[in-house]
């Protein structure tokens, strides 16, 4: 087992301890046993050393914070103790730079309170009033048989979010865009971290690049005639007090945007469906709540009507967090649970990890929704023991529209098509970057 050695010298005659650690391999750390499997490395760690630990991860040193506590302090980060520009940077910011989860502190609040224009109520049910038939569009192109989830759910998001979010058809450019955002989004998790032609990292700028161009392209005409997308919202928001996006800045918040959107909501549906297949009897619950609901389409005021499917998406989002970590760079000297971290030094915490603790949630791997039913409510034990969509200031701004978009097409996949896989059939995870099904999660379809 390797050595245990502290992150940094305390200050001459504090009582703080120093944050225990290891260094793991020569060069790559402990990077390789954490991309492979998260969930294990964490808890090996935190058993050996606690919820406070540091090692070598993507080429920096990082101390790891784990457990509900640990979340709820740098999330309402007090005292502006933790960077978000400076942490997701290092991994995303040649990609997604001046995207408003990386801005900070005063400039993050003024670019929030003329982004939250695009997410009030009225907004919020013009998207769903847009994506409903689109969605079912899309649907009506599944054929019977096997299919192959993955790649299937990320085409119909991507086509929803043309649609919802830039209010209009890709056409020919469909695959060089669903390309740049992969390129973009896997990117951050590359190895080898500068440009090598053909290499992960070239690959991102280049994806940037492409998205930059698309909504330059289209900014003026977006300006002129506004409609009901996010696009139009964006370039229309304003503040009370008449604060609104630059050019600049709507494109930089549009490509953050459709890839928070994008990515998450096709994890969230993927395990959804998933386990909806291993467990039929919750499919068929969920599928009777939906019959009996009577509409093709949900509407705004049918959200809260399907508390069945409101359970199980909680706990899709519990069992397999789409955001798996959230990196932060300390900016202040830190003391927390009586250690010292010195300020420069880059921390993350892992919903994925707080999420399975066995601690909070009994029989963590089991697909349970019922644990967030009004008589249970495993969920309350601590307020940031389910912490899918984070907290305080960056709390992710596009929860309801999460909701209505999963909800949405579940409910018209419901009502259309029986899906099954085979007995036994567990799905991989590749976790290399935002975890995905490493098979594509090959399915059964049959109409019902
Ligand atoms: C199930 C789906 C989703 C999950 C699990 C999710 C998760 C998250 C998490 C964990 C954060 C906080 C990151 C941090 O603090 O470091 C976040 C932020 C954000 N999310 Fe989401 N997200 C989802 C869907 C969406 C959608 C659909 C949109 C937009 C339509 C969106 C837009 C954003 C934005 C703009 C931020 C940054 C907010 C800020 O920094 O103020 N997300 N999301």
């Amino acid at each position: 087992m390797a050595t245990i050695t502290p992150l940094a010298p305390v200050p001459a005659g504090s009582a703080l301890k120093p944050v225990p650690g290891d260094t793991g391999l020569p060069l790559i750390g402990n990077t390789l046993p954490m991309m492979r499997d998260p969930v294990t490395t964490l808890r090996q760690r935190y058993d050996r050393f606690g919820p406070v630990s540091w090692t070598h991860l993507f080429g920096l040193k990082m101390v790891q914070m784990l457990g509900p506590d640990a979340n709820q302090f740098v999330l309402m980060n007090r005292g502006d103790l933790f960077s978000n520009h400076q942490g997701w940077s290092y991994f995303i910011g040649p990609f997604f730079h001046r995207g408003i989860m990386l801005l900070d502190f005063e400039e993050h609040r003024w670019h929030r309170r003329i982004m939250q224009q695009a997410f009030q109520r009225e907004a919020l049910r013009g998207y769903l009033l847009r994506m409903a038939p689109r969605t079912e569009e899309g649907l009506r192109h599944w054929s019977e048989g096997s299919v192959k989830l993955l790649p299937a759910l990320k085409q119909l998001t991507l086509d929803l979010a043309t649609d919802v979010f830039m209010g209009r058809e890709l056409g020919d450019q469909t695959d060089r865009i669903n390309r740049a955002f992969i390129d973009t989004v896997r990117a951050g998790t590359s190895l080898i971290r500068f440009p090598v032609p053909g290499l992960g990292w070239s690959k991102g700028l280049r994806g940037r690049r492409v998205l930059e161009r698309l909504f330059m392209d289209d900014i003026g005409a977006k300006r002129a005639a506004p409609d009901s997308d996010l696009f139009s919202m964006l370039c229309q928001a304003r503040t009370e007090d008449g604060h609104e996006f630059s050019d600049e800045d709507v494109v930089s918040h549009m490509i953050f945007l459709m890839m928070a959107a994008h990515d998450t909501t096709t994890i969230t549906l993927c395990t959804l469906l998933y386990h909806l297949a291993r467990e039929p009897q919750w499919q068929e619950r969920l599928r009777e709540e939906s019959l009996a609901l009577g509409k093709p389409w949900l509407e705004h005021e049918d959200l809260d009507k399907l508390p069945g499917i409101g359970m199980a998406m909680k706990e899709a989002l519990r069992l397999c967090a789409p955001v798996p970590s959230m990196p932060r760079r300390t900016v202040k000297d830190v003391e927390y649970d009586g250690f010292y971290i010195p300020a420069g030094t880059f921390i993350n915490i892992a919903p994925f990890f707080t999420h399975s603790m066995e601690e909070y949630w009994p029989d963590p791997e089991r697909f349970d929704p019922e644990r967030f039913s009004d008589a249970r409510r495993e969920d309350r034990i601590h307020p940031y023991a389910w912490v899918p969509f984070g907290g305080g200031a960056h709390k992710c701004i596009g929860l309801h529209f999460a909701e209505m978009q999963v909800k949405s097409v579940l409910h018209q996949m419901l009502l259309r098509f029986r899906w099954r896989v085979p007995e036994g059939y567990e799905m991989p995870l590749d976790t290399r970057s935002l975890p995905v099904p490493a098979d594509g999660l090959p399915v059964t379809l049959e109409r019902v």
